[in-house]
């Protein structure tokens, strides 16, 4: 297993490019506060429940799903078709990428008792490789991620306004991810992950 090496002698960041590729101003300032100011009042936002060790828990922060079919097979709430702007920023990381997604999962982190668990995102294509693009908008949030067989082995990345950051290739088999909760007072972000998701 390789050993992820995150700054060099000169604290510039490095990841391993087949893995993770950060940019951290994909859309500049103004774009990122017109974006994060617009999904604040307009995306229908949930709060969830999932099952976890046999008990119902209600998620840490707020989702939403967009896109062309629905998140998993068996859920039955219809998906809410793309907006114009998750139109723009699909649009823009493919363009970028190379990549096609038909579907993006918002969360909003309300403050810094909103987070999400460790965790790595499933396959929608049995043997196929999840790429992931997360994009985040608002306040900044350390991204942590650990090595499955080795939680000793932890990373964290700060994620900015406006970055964009790619998951690929063999990351969610070996790794996994989490936003913590944090003590110091935190504004609202909002982060969207572009998914390709087949039933
Ligand atoms: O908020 C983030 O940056 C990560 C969200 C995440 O891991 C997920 O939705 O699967
Ligand atoms: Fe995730």
């Amino acid at each position: 297993m390789e050993q992820f090496k995150l700054f060099d002698d000169q604290e510039h960041l490095l990841l391993p490019e087949h893995l993770m590729e950060y940019i951290p101003a994909f859309f500049n300032e103004k774009e990122s506060e017109h974006y994060l100011t617009k999904f604040l009042g307009t995306v229908p936002w949930q709060q969830t429940k999932v099952m976890m060790y046999e008990k119902e828990v209600i998620t840490p922060r707020l989702s939403a799903w967009f896109g062309d079919q629905p998140i998993r097979k068996d859920d039955k709430r219809r998906p809410v078709i793309w907006t114009d702007e998750l139109w723009q920023i699909k649009t823009k990381v493919e363009d970028h990428t190379g990549m096609i997604f038909n579907g993006v999962l918002l969360n909003y982190y309300r403050d810094g008792n909103d987070s999400v668990a460790w965790h790595s995102d499933k396959d929608t294509i049995i043997g196929l490789q999840t790429e992931i693009a997360s994009i985040s908008f608002g306040q900044a949030r350390n991204f942590d991620f650990r090595n499955k067989e080795n939680h000793r082995q932890q990373y964290s990345l700060e994620l900015q306004n406006g970055s964009l950051l790619l998951m690929k290739g063999d990351l969610q088999k070996y790794w996994e991810h989490r936003i913590a909760k944090s003590s110091a007072p935190m504004n609202a972000r909002i982060n969207l992950t572009f998914r390709k998701v087949l039933h």
